[in-house]
């Protein structure tokens, strides 16, 4: 049981979200959704549909959704940095902004990549705000190193973005791999069907985070798009 925030009423808030379905509301960047009020209408439309918990993107969105719900929130902050490939809560000033704007888990990226904030200092303070550190990674040995620095989630989100063509398939070998050192496993990235969350939660998935499929409606519209050309081009 994770207990470097606290003990039992980590252990509880995580499994109050145990085989939980946590629905990312994170609209296209710029893009008709990104306001305030859509985002939380998202929240509050997933919560009615059965989700346990969110993942909502940077400060303010948390603020909105968490006057709106007592739902856990999982809080992250996306920033494009010139020095760092690292976009998921790279800073100190993230953590802070995320805790006081009522994240209950705060997401980080923890790729072993060039990084303003090492991740060891990212998760001590994550834990002095009184939150659960959720480490986002790419590869199992992320993982490891989340895991011995006191991360108490660790998350496949990152798998496939590093680097290469964006994946397209969730990477259910880095949940099983996660599983054998922790059973506080999120599967995240590319769940986008049921068969996919079903998948990952026989891969040992302990909670299972659904973002585009819900909540980019331009993203699932060019998949229908694609495979219609597809189909078109291929009967030519
Ligand atoms: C790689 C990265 O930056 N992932 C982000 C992490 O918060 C989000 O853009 C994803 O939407 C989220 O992980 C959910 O994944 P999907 O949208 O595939 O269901």
């Amino acid at each position: 049981m994770p207990s470097s925030n606290g003990g039992t009423s980590v252990a509880n808030s995580i499994q109050s979200l145990d085989n939980g379905l946590i629905v990312s509301c994170q609209p296209v960047t710029g893009g008709p959704m990104d306001t305030a009020p859509i985002v939380v209408a998202f929240a509050l439309a997933a919560l009615a549909g059965g989700a346990q918990g969110l993942r909502i993107e940077s400060a303010p969105y948390v603020k909105a959704v968490r006057a709106a719900t007592d739902a856990p929130i999982i809080g992250l902050v996306k920033r494009d940095l010139d020095a760092s490939p690292v976009r998921i809560t790279p800073w100190i000033e993230d953590v802070e902004a995320l805790a006081a704007a009522g994240a209950d888990v705060i997401a980080y990226d923890a790729t072993q990549r060039a990084r303003p904030v090492p991740t060891n200092e990212l998760v001590r303070r994550i834990h002095a705000a009184g939150k659960i550190a959720m480490a986002d990674c790419s590869v199992i040995s992320d993982a490891r190193q989340a895991l011995d620095e006191g991360a108490e989630m660790v998350g496949s989100t990152l798998s496939g973005y590093t680097g290469g063509p964006e994946p397209t398939e969730p990477d259910l070998d880095l949940i099983r791999a996660m599983r054998a050192l922790t059973p506080y496993v999120v599967a995240e990235g590319c769940i986008r069907q049921p068969h996919h969350a079903r998948a990952a939660l026989k891969a040992g998935a302990r909670l299972v985070v659904v973002g585009s499929a819900i909540t980019r409606p331009e993203h699932v519209t060019s998949w229908f798009r694609a495979d219609m050309d597809e189909a078109v081009g291929a009967h030519a």
